[in-house]
């Protein structure tokens, strides 16, 4: 079957009367709420609460194996150059020790810079490795942006607890307020300084890092500043150039996407904040999680039904975006890690072949931890005109002994999911307002504005606790999905070229602001004019 065939049976899965219902799937199929929860790596994933069906799903499965997901999966995992445009193989897997991923010289590779990482780390953390004056480190600062940043300062986040030492900070913006914030409770004389770029090039990270260097030679003095750096980088002449001796620079290869690096050496600073078990029991977690994307069948595969979900949603039912709704506190970071790996990754308007794609393809990711969403943008998610999918996250026991606040936090995740999907109608409304002795004018003015139309497609993810194995398996769970999505919609997920432009445009622009010819660009020159009139 061609692609396009296999699209238009999934396309006309979806032009059943009422294929988007949900509700009406709950009532045909008793059994539905565990025939549509799936198990992989620890994880529960439940996706009855969507409008998927078997017939949704046969057709869904016939796209699969039209556009040969699972063979890029297999090329994938054999290194080939599957990110065609950059001409690089794609094999983060191969960082966690994935059996079966890679060669032998990747795997030697991952192995010797694992251990260079796991010695430094651990001579840190244990005071073997100090600061110039002699001092222990006890603050770490991780300069680095996009995927050199949110999936470290995400992990981080989620998993460094306010009694682990050293403490980690992560400076990513080049708007110098967020140094000016960070640098008040900062030690020069004990904050290691690891500076994290793939390309070491990247403008506000090379900027940002000449700035902290000044920081450090101010109080320290030039002679010692190289003994609180290190560098994290596929560029060592780069790194060389910065002043960065070899034994402080962890390296990693360009097979290593950006946003798919924190189980690299990018994720440096989070061997440092965890310590090295903590380290490898995340890595241990997307292992678990790569081991099933690569043997699941695919009636199993969860990362290839998440793909399903969000094609069938968005394609096939037309929804634009998505609310990442973590109910832990700590996966507050998760929806900006995923907007990048996501977003970056599948925001793509020209398929493999170099033309123009005739379906949609990535979505807008958006979200906030609940219960806070529910206060702040959940009622358009119930009571909007656009469908707006949610992907509950919750955790099942908290690190904590507040269980009392935990029930609360679980009882609300849950309750949203039902309220999505159940809604609730004019007459319940209505009987609920008699009730409450409401008079029919008030009854009749309100119920319309009280209705929940339900039916709104949601999927829940439930962890056993947040610890590493389980959130390793949970990124590495989203990292799959984006793969098979990317195999779906016949486009790359892996490049970014819709970075380039902005950063070209801004260096005429820079040269503009430091005295330099005008832009060329009247409504670029008028701003600027705006702004240093401002200035002046
Ligand atoms: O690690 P680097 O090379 O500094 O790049 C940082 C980020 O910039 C991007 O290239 C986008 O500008 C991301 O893909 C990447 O994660």
């Amino acid at each position: 079957m061609s692609t396009d065939t296999a699209l238009a049976a999934v396309m006309a899965a979806a032009a059943r009367p009422h294929a988007g219902a949900i509700r009406a799937r709950f009532a045909e199929d008793p059994a539905r709420a565990t025939r549509f929860t799936f198990r992989a790596a620890g994880l529960t994933v439940d996706l009855s609460r969507t409008s998927l069906d078997d017939t949704a799903l046969a057709a869904l499965h016939g796209l699969a194996e039209a556009t040969g997901v699972l063979a890029r999966r297999d090329a994938m995992a054999r290194g080939e150059a599957i990110n065609a445009t950059e001409g690089r193989a794609v094999l983060h897997m191969a960082l966690r020790g994935t059996p079966g991923v890679g060669g032998s010289a990747e795997t030697a590779q991952v192995a010797e810079t694992l251990a260079r990482m796991r010695d430094f780390a651990t001579g840190v953390r244990e005071g073997a490795i100090l600061g110039a004056t002699g001092e222990r480190f006890t603050d770490v600062l991780n300069i680095g942006i996009g995927g050199s940043d949110l999936g470290p300062a995400m992990v981080a986040r989620a998993l460094v607890g306010p009694g682990d030492l050293p403490r980690v900070h992560y400076l990513a913006n080049v708007d110098a307020h967020a140094w000016a914030a960070l640098r008040q409770n900062l030690d020069p004389a004990r904050t290691l300084v690891l500076i994290a770029s793939k390309t070491f090039t990247t403008q506000e990270t090379m900027a940002n890092a000449r700035l902290v260097r000044g920081w450090l030679a101010a109080a320290l003095g030039e002679a010692q500043v190289s003994a609180h750096l290190a560098a994290l980088s596929t560029n060592a002449p780069g790194t060389a150039e910065f002043g960065i001796p070899p034994a402080r620079v962890f390296g990693f290869e360009n097979w290593v996407g950006g946003r798919f690096s924190l189980w690299s050496a990018i994720g440096l600073s989070l061997a440092l904040g965890l310590g090295w078990e903590r380290f490898e029991a995340l890595l241990g977690g997307a292992r678990a999680m790569d081991a099933h994307f690569l043997h699941a069948p695919s009636a199993e595969n969860l990362p290839l039904l998440l793909a399903f979900v969000d094609l069938w949603n968005g394609n096939a039912m037309g929804t634009t975006s998505r609310a990442v709704l973590p109910y832990d506190e700590r996966l507050c970071r998760l929806p900006a890690h995923l907007q990048q790996l996501e977003m970056e990754s599948l925001g793509k308007r020209v398929g493999l072949g170099g033309a123009l794609v005739s379906h949609a393809t990535g979505g807008v990711v958006f979200g906030e931890p609940g219960t806070n969403a529910q206060h702040s943008f959940i009622q358009m998610l119930h009571q909007g005109t656009r469908v707006i999918p949610a992907e509950f996250i919750l955790v099942a026991n908290p690190d904590h002994a507040e269980a009392a606040s935990h029930r609360i936090l679980l009882a609300n995740g849950l309750a949203q999911a039902e309220a999505l999907l159940q809604g609730r109608d004019a007459p319940s409304v209505a009987a609920e307002m008699r009730a409450a002795g409401r008079d029919a004018a008030q009854i009749a003015a309100l119920v319309p504005h009280r209705v929940f139309p339900g039916d709104r497609p949601s999927v829940t993810l439930l962890l056993p606790r947040l610890d590493p194995a389980s959130l390793g398996a949970l990124i590495a769970l989203y990292e799959h999905k984006v793969a098979c999505l990317g195999a779906l919609w016949g486009i790359n997920a892996f490049d970014q070229w819709g970075v380039e432009l902005g950063k070209q445009l801004a260096g005429p622009i820079l040269a503009a602001l430091e005295g330099g010819a005008p832009p060329t660009h009247p409504a670029t020159a008028a701003m600027l004019a705006a702004i240093e009139a401002l200035q002046a």
